[in-house]
């Protein structure tokens, strides 16, 4: 998969959040946007996703195989209303539906998303060590519980992309170690890209992108 920015900018009101980028994503790459607080990485991070429209420029997306999806059009881009079935994004404004157990939402997610070949809701959840809540509606988890299956949502999706913002948001040093082994086993043959500001969470990227570079 690959994803294109050419020249985008994002403002808000009358305040340029970011301006000229240019950049190009691809399959097999981990990407990391840095900047500090309030500086635009998840701005900039939904506008990849095409979850926030930007102000000018161009997005474009290319996925191998044209005509393999239903969503390309002839000349193999796609448009961003067919996206999602392309991405997976976990981030700490991204809600999940609490009243449900965590059973109950990944079966509920898999219909729109199906997950690995092999990947199995129960085995998903013992991954991430919620065996024993797994019962419980999520409403009644910790924050950090909350982001172990926001982050399983979106890694153990069957997508090219991952669109991470945060990840390591309330988990402590045994769901960071959780995080960094599901990125090594899980994510090396996909694009990757990482919002954040802290080393455990992007330490693995090779590519980085400082915000502050399109001001
Ligand atoms: N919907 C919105 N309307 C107006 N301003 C917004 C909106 N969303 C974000 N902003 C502003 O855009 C700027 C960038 O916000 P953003 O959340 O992208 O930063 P960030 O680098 O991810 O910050 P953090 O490290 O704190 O998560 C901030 O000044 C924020 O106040």
């Amino acid at each position: 998969m690959k994803i294109s920015l050419t020249k985008a900018g994002k403002r808000f009101n009358r305040d340029w959040i970011f301006r000229n980028v240019t950049y190009e994503f691809t399959t097999g790459n981990a990407y990391a946007i840095t900047g500090p607080n309030g500086s635009g990485k998840s701005t900039l991070l939904q506008v990849i996703g095409g979850a926030l429209m930007m102000s000018e420029g161009g997005l474009g997306y290319e996925v191998p195989g044209k005509g393999q999806q239903p969503a390309i059009t002839g000349n193999g881009k796609l448009s961003t209303d067919n996206l999602y079935q392309h991405i997976a994004i976990a981030a700490p404004y991204l809600e999940v539906i609490e009243e449900m157990t965590v059973t109950e939402l990944l079966t509920f997610h898999t219909r729109f998303k199906p997950f690995l070949p092999a990947i199995t809701i129960p085995k998903v959840i013992e991954v991430v060590g919620l065996g024993k809540a797994a019962h419980k509606q999520i409403r009644h988890y910790s924050s950090g519980m909350k982001q172990r299956v926001k982050l399983a949502q979106a890694i153990f999706s069957d997508v090219p992309c991952l669109l991470l913002d945060e990840p390591c948001t309330n988990l402590d040093a045994e769901g960071v170690a959780l995080y960094q082994q599901l990125i090594n086993d899980y994510c090396s043959d996909r694009l990757v890209i990482v919002s954040s500001n802290d080393i455990q969470e992007y330490g693995f990227c090779k590519e980085k992108i400082s915000i502050l570079d399109y001001k």
